[in-house]
């Protein structure tokens, strides 16, 4: 990289989408977060958002597609940021229609100028030009239908043999192509301030298109617009939350008046819902084991106005040593996981996860599991959720914890959206991206036995 001072944002859209894909890069930065910042901090408007958007999570969601269509054209080693910038102007080449070719080229020569010299500026013009006549290679030439696969939809090899040995090969495409398609924003309406109507009329007036969902009645998806810049946003009136993680409050379904335990909760997105379907009666702890994340949770429940919610700081691990035992109507484990269902929203996640990133999380996950049960009253409710693809961490965690805990009964999980029920098995439900175009979440329900049963 020269030498030249780094500035995110100088009015030139390319260069800071190179800038950012180099920050994920380099220090495993969320893309999300970093394009979320870099467009509040430089109050980017919205033509040019939509093209940095575009720009960052296109090149990252086809990266490994991108090498392979790049690697007989590049002689030798290159310098990362050249290589991200070859990603990305071909990006544009092969998925953009919209963008001239011919001008994606030259933009990556200026950029190149800028950022290195001449020299650095021709092979870059080389290497794009010579793609540009003779074309990439088909991935036809790949022959382990695995492999291909993972080229193709640019998805780590361990992680589609993973899937296929799981869910089969048809199920796999489908999630690793829907896994490439960016997500529209999703609300979710404070159902304790405001009815769904009123709030789609808020935002129609403040300009912003939303539509129901199909399969949660509080969930809006946004055509146009910011949720977090409008007045429905800042007045309390939506919560930004992907649809499939609204399952979870849902599943667990807690009464008004009940008195309900969130032992992963931060940032609030799952408490929250939970007290707007509890109607703001009842009282809620919302515990994480990060105290600074707990700001996070406060944060939220003011601006949208709920006043049953509770936080503290405690270890999901311990924490039957510090609560009321068996002082829980119902309990929510929303537990740390591997996150591979939100590879839409975090592209990222695909070439910095390891697979054996996934063995230690079962074993936390368990214990905490193991303290919820202990902190459940009998005849109470245990959700436990993650926002993962995975057998082994999802229905494995749930068997062996059955086998720990006879007194706890997987139960038919009620409330779903209709289209949803008919895909639970055995009392656990696997949400696939390619179902209702959302996160890949689980959910499982629990009661505990009473003494009568
Ligand atoms: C999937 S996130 C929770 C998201 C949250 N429920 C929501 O809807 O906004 C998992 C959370 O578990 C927390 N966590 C990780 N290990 C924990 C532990 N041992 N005890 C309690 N919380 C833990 C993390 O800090 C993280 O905030």
């Amino acid at each position: 990289m020269s030498k030249k001072k780094q500035v995110i944002w100088d009015g030139n859209v390319r260069d800071a989408a190179l800038t950012i894909l180099l920050t994920v890069d380099k220090s495993q930065a969320y893309s999300n977060l970093l394009l979320h910042q870099t467009i509040e901090k430089y109050k980017i408007d919205a033509k040019d958002r939509g093209l940095l958007t575009e720009l960052t999570y296109g090149t990252l969601q086809h990266k490994l597609t991108l090498d392979y269509y790049l690697e007989p054209f590049i002689r030798g080693k290159v310098d990362i940021w050249v290589r991200w910038l070859l990603r990305m102007s071909l990006y544009q080449m092969q998925y953009l229609t919209r963008i001239p070719a011919h001008a994606a080229v030259n933009e990556a020569v200026e950029i190149a100028k800028r950022r290195g010299h001449k020299g650095i500026a021709s092979m870059v013009n080389g290497i794009l030009r010579s793609i540009l006549r003779e074309g990439v290679r088909s991935t036809d030439l790949i022959e382990d239908a695995n492999e291909r696969l993972a080229i193709e939809t640019s998805h780590p090899q361990w992680l589609v043999d993973r899937w296929v040995e799981s869910y089969g090969y048809d199920k796999t495409r489908e999630m690793l192509l829907e896994n490439n398609i960016a997500p529209l924003q999703t609300v979710r309406v404070n159902t304790t301030k405001a009815t769904v109507e009123q709030v789609l009329t808020t935002l129609e007036r403040e300009g912003v298109k939303a539509r129901r969902s199909e399969y949660i009645p509080e969930c809006l998806h946004l055509e146009s617009g910011q949720a977090a810049r409008t007045g429905a946003f800042r007045n309390g009136l939506i919560t930004i939350q992907d649809e499939s993680s609204m399952l979870p409050a849902k599943v667990l379904n807690p009464q008004p008046g009940m008195k309900v335990l969130d032992m992963c909760a931060a940032p609030g997105g799952k408490t929250t819902h939970l007290a707007e379907v509890m109607k703001n009666e009842g009282s809620i702890l919302a515990t994480d084991l990060h105290p600074k994340k707990l700001d996070l949770i406060e944060e939220n429940v003011a601006r949208l106005g709920l006043n049953i919610i509770e936080t503290a700081p405690l270890d999901g691990r311990k924490a039957a040593g510090f609560l009321q035992k068996e002082g829980y109507d119902a309990i929510l484990v929303d537990a740390p996981c591997s996150g591979l269902g939100v590879m839409r929203r975090k592209p990222d996640i695909k070439y910095t996860k390891r697979e054996e990133d996934l063995e230690s999380l079962q074993t936390i996950q368990l214990s905490i599991l193991n303290n919820a049960v202990q902190l459940l009253k009998q005849d109470g409710r245990l959700v436990y959720s993650t926002c993962t693809v995975d057998r082994s961490e999802n229905e494995g965690t749930v068997q062996a914890f059955l086998k720990e805990h006879p007194e706890m009964n997987l139960v038919p999980i009620e409330n779903l959206p209709t289209q949803l029920e008919a895909k639970q098995q055995d009392g656990m439900l696997q949400v696939f991206p390619q179902d209702i175009g959302s996160d890949g979440f689980f959910v499982a329900a629990f009661v505990k036995k009473g003494a009568s049963n």
